[in-house]
């Protein structure tokens, strides 16, 4: 009898129904509704479809590995046929793809549902195919050798997937640090390769020697990306002055979080720029590592990293005047690509975090966990403290790596923006892959 019948068996006769959802079994019974714990060993479809979550420190190996053929005008990668409709609506030819814009032609559903093959050839690094409506396509062998590999390889280019260094304060104290240089087009693509290479395989990257201004903060920060407007305005420049409604804008200390979790898609990376800090002291620096404290609960308590890596909890951002935003539903503290299981991000901020998606009766679930996970990101070896001097901008990933501070007292200044993960990711991986690779992998990736 399989695990989940035996499961249904043992419930008694008043129960009226199981749900089982993101790995938790939830039971309708005339007493009411009840949660369990996450089904974690069970074989329930859900679970066993779910990947198994992993932090991910060892890019997807680029090779692809295997022979994409073409048998009998059926074309195989790895002796799997791949299906003509896909092969058909990926065709990359000047009538199909727009030259300029890479955007798709063809209508895909104007493609005849029994397309077929009526000739076809190979060559060491291409499959040339006549269509049954007359139209021909050539495929790379490594395209179709990508399209057919596992999802993790599928995400390398895709996500910009790099070998990564998880790090604890020591660790923090040896990354290389970089210093700003200028040349007439501005910053050099060299440098902002070299803060893009630190940013994905340490989640952060401090630059030296910046001139101690805003304009020249934002300038740096603009050769990456724009700059994401938020209820905050754009770039910032900001003091202890509550000029916006969060204790981001005052003296006392805050703890080890991520920023924006209110937002359905969390700013990117962050940067600070400390300008000037006088008559008074304090405000030291707090990066941590959210992925080398998310491999330590997994190491730890892999119950608790099931709970955070799968129960909702709401956020929200409602200090300023007729403000209260938050996203359009509740996110996980650990979150992962459904197609790997490889954590994508950490979500966590104590002082804005609203509700916890869970029936109340079971939140005690949520809070054991994350109170597990709040006590490994406060071990003083995982905390790298420092204290910012005009002219070092550092920059984090605000996916992966929290910051706090110091309370302090005195004029402190600080400038700084926010950048989209979408936008920093493309400018890493172009800069990284070459757009040659970027685009050769949009249909397979
Ligand atoms: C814009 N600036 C960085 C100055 C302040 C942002 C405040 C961020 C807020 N405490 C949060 O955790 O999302
Ligand atoms: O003032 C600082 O050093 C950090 C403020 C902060 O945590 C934030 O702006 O999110």
């Amino acid at each position: 009898m399989s695990s989940m019948r035996a499961f249904r068996f043992m419930l008694n006769a008043r129960s009226i129904g199981i749900r089982k959802f993101a790995g938790h079994t939830t039971i309708f019974s005339r007493r009411g509704i009840s949660t369990t714990r996450p089904l974690l060993n069970a074989t329930t479809s859900e679970s066993a479809t779910r990947r198994p979550y992993f932090v991910g420190t060892h890019s997807p190996d680029a090779r692809t590995l295997g022979k994409a053929v073409v048998e009998n005008n059926v074309v195989k990668t790895n002796e799997h046929a791949v299906p003509n409709i896909w092969l058909r609506d990926n065709c990359q030819c000047k009538s199909c793809v727009h030259e300029d814009t890479k955007q798709r032609l063809l209508d895909t559903f104007s493609i005849p549902e029994d397309i077929s093959i009526k000739a076809s050839s190979e060559t060491k690094d291409n499959i040339d195919v006549e269509w049954s409506d007359g139209h021909k396509s050539q495929y790379s062998k490594a395209l179709l050798l990508s399209a057919g590999s596992t999802a993790d390889k599928r995400a390398r280019i895709r996500q910009g997937l790099v070998d990564i260094d998880l790090w604890d304060a020591p660790k923090a104290k040896t990354v290389l640090r970089l210093t700003f240089s200028e040349s007439q087009e501005g910053t050099p693509d060299s440098l902002v390769h070299s803060i893009l290479k630190n940013l994905r395989r340490y989640g952060f990257a401090q630059i030296d020697s910046v001139p101690v201004s805003p304009q020249a903060t934002e300038s740096l920060l603009s050769r990456i990306s724009f700059i994401r407007e938020t209820h905050y305005g754009g770039f910032y420049d900001f003091t202890a002055d509550l000029a916006s409604k969060d204790t981001a804008y005052t003296n006392i200390a805050l703890e080890a979080h991520t920023d924006t979790t209110y937002f359905s898609d969390p700013a990117g990376l962050q940067a600070f720029h400390l300008l000037s800090h006088t008559e008074g002291s304090g405000g030291q620096s707090l990066l941590v590592d959210g992925f080398n404290a998310a491999e330590q609960l997994l190491k730890e308590d892999k119950g608790a990293y099931e709970v955070l890596a799968s129960v909702n909890v709401q956020a929200h951002a409602s200090g300023n005047e007729g403000i209260s935003i938050m996203p359009y539903k509740g996110f996980p503290v650990l979150g992962h690509d459904e197609a790997t299981g490889r954590l994508l991000q950490v979500r966590w901020n104590s002082s804005d975090r609203a509700a916890i998606e869970l029936p109340l009766g079971e939140v005690g679930r949520w809070y054991e966990a994350a109170r597990k996970f709040d006590r490994i990101l406060k071990r003083k070896e995982n905390e790298y403290w420092e204290q910012l001097q005009p002219g070092t901008v550092v920059i984090f990933d605000n996916w992966r790596v929290l910051h706090g501070r110091a309370e302090f007292t005195g004029k402190r200044r600080i400038c700084g923006g926010y950048i989209n993960r979408d936008d920093w990711i493309s400018k890493f991986k172009v800069l990284e892959f070459g757009q040659g690779e970027v685009l050769g992998s949009l249909a397979s990736g």
